[in-house]
């Protein structure tokens, strides 16, 4: 078996983001229109804070307006409603983003139900869950959307293939078994009591891994040639025990990479996989939601 060939999610991203600018400078162009997306950070949690930077930064870089809501973690449900409130009314906002996970004492559902559908570019409101659910347009959650522009992108016309998502998350693993079906997959949504889990994921010519659980996933649990998926974000000490020892860590997947790259057909690492898919498909529904607010159609240039 030769090494599987490693899915190249930045460059995939890069790609994705040029053709996002263009589409931004030239709705600016033709239409005055500048696509604004306003992310929410409630408390100081810091590696929180590292990604709205980043978000930020992705944001004003593609031309579109950005603005940041950074609130003390103190914040009352109300007060945050108030400002989800404003957002959804005010006509140069487009997006909206409320950073997960939030304070013990905000019902994170209640908020996340306050934001317009139509400007909620994570695609966790339940009206977007359902409109995903029955094929209807809406905005789609940007993980597993950037997860099926790799599948695609890498195996093409993806019907009949067997999916096998492990995790069972409302903004991963639900919203990937919907996009698989809708691409005509065979989808088998695996989570904490599955029994049987390496004999079931050994059936799955696609496997997609979204569990937040470190190197769970083994090589001999991957069919040979299988295409994988790994979502998985985890902070691990330092594999050098030296460097452990000063508190220094690494990320890794929720798929062993070292022991799937020698039996997948192809495989996403972490860093670089899906993570910068995620922040390019966010750019691309504030985009979206930005087109249809005006009534204009949301299709990309071609690369
Ligand atoms: N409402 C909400 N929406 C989110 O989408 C959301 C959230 N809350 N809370 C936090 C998580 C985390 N998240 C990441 C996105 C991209 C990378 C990413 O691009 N990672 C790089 C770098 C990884 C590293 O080295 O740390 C990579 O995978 O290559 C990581 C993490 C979005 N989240
Ligand atoms: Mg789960």
């Amino acid at each position: 078996m030769p090494e599987a060939k490693r899915i190249d999610g930045k460059a995939f991203a890069e790609g994705l983001v040029n053709r996002i600018t263009r589409a931004v400078a030239e709705l600016q162009a033709r239409h005055g229109l500048k696509p604004g997306l306003a992310v929410v950070i409630v408390g100081e949690d810091p590696a929180s804070q590292i990604y709205v930077r980043n978000k930020g930064e992705r944001t004003e870089a593609s031309g579109m307006r950005s603005d940041t809501h950074r609130l003390p973690a103190e914040t009352s449900q109300d007060q945050l409603l108030d400002l989800i409130a404003d957002l959804n009314a005010d006509p140069g906002i487009h997006g909206i983003l409320v950073q997960l996970p939030l304070p013990d004492h905000i019902d994170s559902s209640a908020v996340l139900g306050a934001i317009d559908p139509d400007k909620d570019v994570d695609g966790f409101h339940v009206v977007n869950a359902g409109r995903l659910a029955v094929g209807l347009p809406g905005l789609v959650p940007c993980t597993p959307l950037g997860s099926v522009m790799l599948l695609k992108d890498q195996m093409g016309d993806l019907t009949g293939l067997n999916a096998v998502i492990v995790g069972r998350s409302n903004i991963v693993g639900k919203p990937m078994a919907q996009l698989l079906l809708a691409e005509s997959c065979t989808v088998t949504v695996a989570h904490s009591r599955t029994r049987d889990l390496p004999a079931l994921t050994r059936t799955a010519d696609i496997l997609v891994a979204a569990v937040g659980r470190p190197e769970m996933i083994k090589g001999d649990w991957i069919k040979p040639g299988a295409t994988v998926i790994d979502v998985g974000i985890n902070r691990v000490p330092s594999a050098d025990p030296e460097k452990a020892a000063q508190g220094k860590t690494r990320v890794v997947g929720d798929v062993a990479y070292a022991e799937a790259v020698a039996v997948a057909g192809a495989i996403t690492p972490v860093p670089g996989g899906v993570g910068p898919m995620t922040i390019a498909c966010l750019l691309m529904n504030t985009y979206t939601a930005a087109c249809r607010s005006a009534g204009l159609d949301p299709a990309l240039p071609d690369a």
